[in-house]
């Protein structure tokens, strides 16, 4: 098993393994969770730049070749931020408020293998001040020029994805002295048996991922990375309010478990970038298994084919501005344009995969790059068809 190191330099104490233990999140039912502080919420408020934001520039980026990764593997020669301060208390509340609705938990619920309890694409029709808040101006402006690529929301399904683990003061006190037992008995396989969010890279290029629960005493609940060359490192996860850049298509990850606090709720918003000139490597594999097909399908099919729309009209703008010029004919160069825009469709035919042969919450391994995280999946799959 490769070192951990952590990026941050604060101390965070790494969260170790817990051996049998049981996340309990809401699968099925809404738990009991803090809304609101007396009122905020009721008031239906619209985001506002001036009022809402609480930007910090994060004390540092890492860029990918930091982490070992060629720099033009990606979109941006940026890897991961260090957390920095976003939207104010106000905004946080307003959001929990939002997301944490019935209607949402009614309607919007998914848990797969990957994560038990997430809530996705309530945004547009039950969260307007989250949804405005990412598709705000200044707040892409921020969160592009931290990733070092102009982005946009890649879709409106994904705007203010959630991952939730809840807990009982019981089950906080039980798993610490779980894990206190554990180390007494120093049994450290460097593996966190009981992830937020399992190894992965994301299906979208960069995601931003927002604290909305209150982390004073939380222990671990970092992100953890794996290395380029196989080292796994952490950066500190962000404090309520404030966020994290990662170029999460890019880099296999983790969300680690947290200790000593009864609820983490983070929220990821994923991005893309605004030029279609960019190449768009997206894929559906972690989403296809928790979300409405058809709005997913369409939402994806329609961005693209705007992109190809665009870069269609490029292309034809460049080949008659040649022949104005009196240029010969670029064979070469719109031969390679068209083998490129048959790859992209080729890829988009790929993603969009027959409803019939989804199956729900079931995610094949293809989110995972390294053969030794794919080794540790079969494990625990094999692990957890014993119990
Ligand atoms: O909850 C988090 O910290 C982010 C987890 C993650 O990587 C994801 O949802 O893709
Ligand atoms: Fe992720």
């Amino acid at each position: 098993m490769a070192a951990v190191q952590t990026l941050s330099s604060s101390a965070v104490p790494t969260p170790p393994l817990l051996s049998a233990s049981k996340r309990q999140t809401a699968a099925g039912g809404k738990p009991l969770i803090q809304v609101q502080n007396a009122g905020t919420a009721n008031k239906k408020v619209s985001f506002d730049a001036s009022k809402h934001l609480r930007f910090k520039e994060p004390s540092k980026v890492h860029t990918m070749a930091e982490l070992g990764y060629a720099e033009n593997r990606g979109v941006s020669p940026i890897g991961v931020s260090e957390p920095f301060p976003l939207f104010s208390p106000d905004a946080i509340q307003q959001m929990r408020a939002e997301v944490l609705g019935d209607e949402v938990w009614e309607k919007h619920q998914y848990s797969s293998e990957l994560a038990q309890c997430q809530l996705r694409g309530f945004a547009p029709d039950c969260a307007p001040f989250v949804y405005d808040a990412w598709r705000n101006p200044e707040v892409l402006s921020i969160i592009s020029k931290i990733a070092g690529v102009d982005l946009v929301p890649v879709m409106d399904f994904e705007i203010g994805h959630i991952n939730i683990s809840v807990q009982t003061e019981e089950e906080k006190n039980k798993a610490m002295a779980a894990v206190v037992e554990r180390m007494n008995r120093d049994a450290d396989e460097g593996e966190d048996i009981d992830p937020i969010v399992d190894w992965h890279t994301d299906s979208y290029p960069f995601v931003c991922v927002t604290m909305l629960s209150d982390c004073t005493n939380m222990i671990g609940g970092e992100t953890a990375l794996r290395c380029g060359n196989g080292e796994v490192v952490k950066v500190r996860g962000p404090q309520m309010g404030s966020a994290v850049i990662l170029q999460g298509r890019y880099i296999e990850h983790q969300a680690l478990r947290a200790l000593g606090t009864t609820e983490r709720i983070s929220m990821v918003t994923s991005f893309r970038p605004r030029s279609s000139a960019i190449k768009d490597d997206t894929v559906l594999t972690t989403v296809r298994p928790i979300s409405d097909l058809g709005e997913l399908y369409l939402q994806f099919s329609e961005y693209r084919f705007e992109m190809l729309e665009e870069r269609l009209r490029d292309m034809n703008r460049i080949i008659r501005d040649r022949k104005r010029a009196r240029r010969q004919f670029d064979t070469r160069g719109v031969k390679q344009f068209i083998r490129e825009q048959i790859a992209f469709l080729e890829h988009m035919d790929r993603e969009i995969v027959q409803d019939d042969k989804v199956k729900k919450g079931v995610v094949d391994d293809s989110h995972l790059v390294s053969e030794d995280l794919r080794q540790q999946r079969s494990r625990k799959r094999a692990r957890l068809a014993k119990h």
